[in-house]
Order: C-alpha cells, then sequence, then structure tokens
C-alpha cells in the first residue's frame, strides 16, 4: 500500500483527493493536515467521507509526513517549496497542486506570484504533471508539479495542432470559463453566493497568471514562437471547466485529417475523449470525473480552427490528474481509482 500524505486536506482540492484516494485499492491514508481543524475527524467536517476515512486533521506541524511515501500539497502557493526540500531528503515522493515548481524560470516565478522562491535549487527537477504529454518523465518523477486547471485544458487542446505544425503558434487564443470552485474554499467577497450567482464576468483579462504557464508549455512543441491570448471568465456554477480555443490554419487541411491528428494524438489515453467532428461538449458531462472531452470545429469550412474543452476543474484539473501522476509514479495502471463516470444531471 502506497502511504499518503495530503497538507491541506480542508480545501476543495484536499477533499477532492481524499473522495479519490480513500476508495483506491492501492492507498492508505495516513496524515491529513489543516491548521485550523487540527484534533477534528475528518468525517465530522464531511460527512460524505463518513465510514471512509476514519483519521483527524492533524496540524502541519505535528504530521508525521515523513513515514509517507508521497505527500499532496492541496495548499496556496508558497507552502509546498517550504517543505519539499526536507521531505524529498526523507525519500517521500511531492506532488504540488499549486503553481510552486511550474515555472522554470524563478525570476518569472517571483513576478506573477509576487513571492520569493524558496526551494530554487529543485526548480529544475521538478516534472510537469501533463501525464498525456509527459508520461514517462513523470514515472520516473520524485517532484511534480501538477499544471493549473486552465492551463490542462488549454495544451491538450492545441497540442496536436502544434505538433503537427498546421497552426500560427503565435496568435492562439483561449477564451475559457471556469466554475467558482476554481478559486478555493477560503472566504472571499468574489466567490459569495449573491456576488457570483446570476452573475458573469471576465477576470484577469490584461495578465493571468497561468498564460506564462501554458506558453511555456506549449513552446515544448513547436519551433515557432508562441503567442497566448487567454482570458478567463467566472461562471455561476460549482464545478466545470469549459475552454474554447481558436487557431489559425497554416497549411490546407481536411476535417477528417484535422480530427485524426487528435484521435492519433489520444489514442493511449483514456481520461482524453476526442469526440465526432462538430460535437458541443458540455461541462456537466464531466462532473465528478477524470475525463476531458475535446471537440473540434472549423466555421464555414475557413482557416480557423475551434477546439472545445471540457474538464471537471477539481478533478482533471486539479486532484484527479495528481493521482494519475501519483499511479504513473509507484508503477500503477494509470487509471487506477480514477474510473468515475460523470454525475448526470
Ligand atoms: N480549486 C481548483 O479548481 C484548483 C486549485 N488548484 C490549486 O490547488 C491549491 C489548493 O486549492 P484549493 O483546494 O482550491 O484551495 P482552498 O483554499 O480550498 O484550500 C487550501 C487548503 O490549504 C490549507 N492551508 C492554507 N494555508 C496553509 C499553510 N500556510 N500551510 C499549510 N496549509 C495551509 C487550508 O487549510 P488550513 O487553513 O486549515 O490549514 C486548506 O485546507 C492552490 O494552490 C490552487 O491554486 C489547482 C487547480 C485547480
Ligand atoms: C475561478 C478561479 O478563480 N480560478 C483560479 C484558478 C485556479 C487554479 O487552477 O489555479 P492555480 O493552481 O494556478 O492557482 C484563478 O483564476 O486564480
Amino acid at each position: 500500500m502506497i502511504k499518503v500524505g495530503i497538507v491541506g486536506g480542508t480545501g476543495y482540492t484536499g477533499v477532492e483527493l481524499l473522495r479519490l484516494l480513500a476508495v483506491h485499492p492501492d492507498v492508505q491514508l495516513t496524515a491529513i493536515t489543516s491548521r485550523k481543524e487540527d484534533g477534528l475527524p475528518v468525517a465530522a467536517m464531511f460527512p460524505s467521507l463518513r465510514g471512509r476515512v476514519d483519521l483527524a486533521f492533524s496540524s502541519p506541524d505535528k504530521a508525521d509526513l515523513k513515514q509517507c511515501d508521497v505527500v499532496f500539497f492541496a495548499t496556496p502557493h508558497g507552502v509546498a517549496m517550504a517543505q519539499a526540500p526536507e521531505l524529498l531528503a526523507a525519500g517521500v515522493k511531492v506532488i504540488d497542486l499549486a503553481a510552486d515548481f511550474r515555472l522554470k524560470d524563478q525570476a518569472e516565478f517571483e513576478k506573477w506570484y509576487k513571492i520569493p522562491h524558496t526551494a530554487p535549487q529543485l526548480l529544475e527537477e521538478a516534472v510537469y504533471g501533463l501525464p498525456e504529454l509527459n508520461r514517462e518523465d513523470i514515472k520516473q518523477a520524485r517532484l511534480i508539479a501538477n499544471p493549473g486547471c486552465y492551463p490542462t485544458t488549454i495544451q491538450l487542446g492545441l497540442y496536436p495542432l502544434l505538433k503537427a505544425d498546421v497552426i500560427d503558434a503565435g496568435h492562439l487564443i483561449a477564451d475559457s470559463k471556469s466554475g467558482v470552485s476554481g478559486a478555493g474554499r477560503k472566504a472571499e467577497i468574489g466567490t459569495l453566493f449573491s456576488e457570483s450567482s446570476d452573475n458573469f464576468k471576465a477576470y484577469g483579462v490584461s495578465g493571468h497568471r497561468h498564460t506564462p504557464e501554458t506558453s511555456a508549455q506549449l513552446q515544448r512543441y513547436t519551433q515557432q514562437q508562441v503567442g497566448l491570448l487567454f482570458t478567463p471568465h467566472l461562471v455561476p456554477m460549482i464545478r466545470g471547466m469549459h475552454s474554447t480555443l481558436y487557431a489559425r490554419l497554416t497549411r490546407e487541411i481536411d476535417n477528417a485529417a484535422l480530427q485524426a491528428l487528435f484521435e492519433e494524438a489520444y489514442k493511449d489515453s483514456a481520461f482524453v475523449d476526442v469526440m465526432p467532428f462538430g460535437s458541443h461538449p458540455e461541462t456537466r458531462s464531466t462532473r465528478g470525473s477524470n475525463m476531458l472531452r475535446i471537440a473540434l470545429h472549423r466555421p464555414d469550412g475557413g482557416d480557423t480552427v475551434v477546439v472545445l474543452v471540457v474538464q471537471d476543474n477539481l478533478v482533471k484539473g486539479a486532484s484527479g490528474q495528481a493521482v494519475q501522476c501519483m499511479n504513473l509514479m509507484f508503477g500503477l495502471p494509470e487509471t487506477t481509482g480514477l474510473q468515475q463516470i460523470a454525475l448526470l444531471p
């Protein structure tokens, strides 16, 4: 059994990890932290876990994380970098759901996240945890930088087009929408029911920290200079993410060949569903599951390809993806414990 620790067990990605790992056949939940709920049984806070998780929260300084085989950090940016060096030195693998190790460039990290990086020596070693594009490196990794939720949709939606060199990589557009759980469980005015329900808005239009993360990763798949315009929006739903991606075709390619690029790229990826050309994927077709669905369009047969991508931000966009990485790191089938079908309605 893999002994698992979770730092930040009371947040949305933390409790999502608990939901997935409580029924994972190869995992023994070993330590779950919360600074505020030290001593409280996990199931007292989350009755959905009654009978499934019999641990109590412990404060991060008391929890013996070094007895774990792997520790997930479901915490704000800056927490994992403080503890990862010691855990790695003790032989514990680390999966960070925050952004501490996503950017290779320390100055770029500090510019976007506005905190000093305290473990820059680990930036080079950290492996970006997007299994569909990085599977072999993840298998060998000690330290995983789990991708941001928006970047997951944008990378998987554009990768086959960049790899085949059929689009203008300098002028990519990602118009993305997230449910409110993407902002986490902490109290904030913008996520109050009366602020976020019956309302719709863009944010971060002049610059969002997911743009440098996504651009740097996309750059790995093309010789062209990547240029990405990314606009996130908050939609009045709890879970779910929808990205509409636009790219200009630079060579003649018919719709069947475009579709074949995606089907070929993801033929061995159990969690990427390439839907029939012209489909309209819905976020609820992924709710509670680790699936990401993609559909291609070519409006009026013109030279713009539109890629629609949906996922559950808390599963494929965060905790499910992190468990997928754990499976690979421990030599398990990638799909172990992640076969849930989306909830309908
Ligand atoms: N929500 C989403 O859809 C996604 C989130 N992410 C990333 O995952 C991470 C977690 O997000 P989310 O679950 O939404 O966040 P939440 O705000 O819901 O939860 C944060 C958790 O971290 C704990 N925590 C906060 N500060 C510290 C600290 N200094 N030391 C130890 N624990 C701390 C909190 O518990 P307590 O205060 O009791 O210790 C809480 O359990 C973030 O970095 C986020 O950017 C990534 C992809 C998608
Ligand atoms: C709706 C909402 O607020 N979403 C978050 C993104 C959540 C996430 O994936 O981001 P990180 O792990 O990079 O913080 C945001 O835009 O800040």
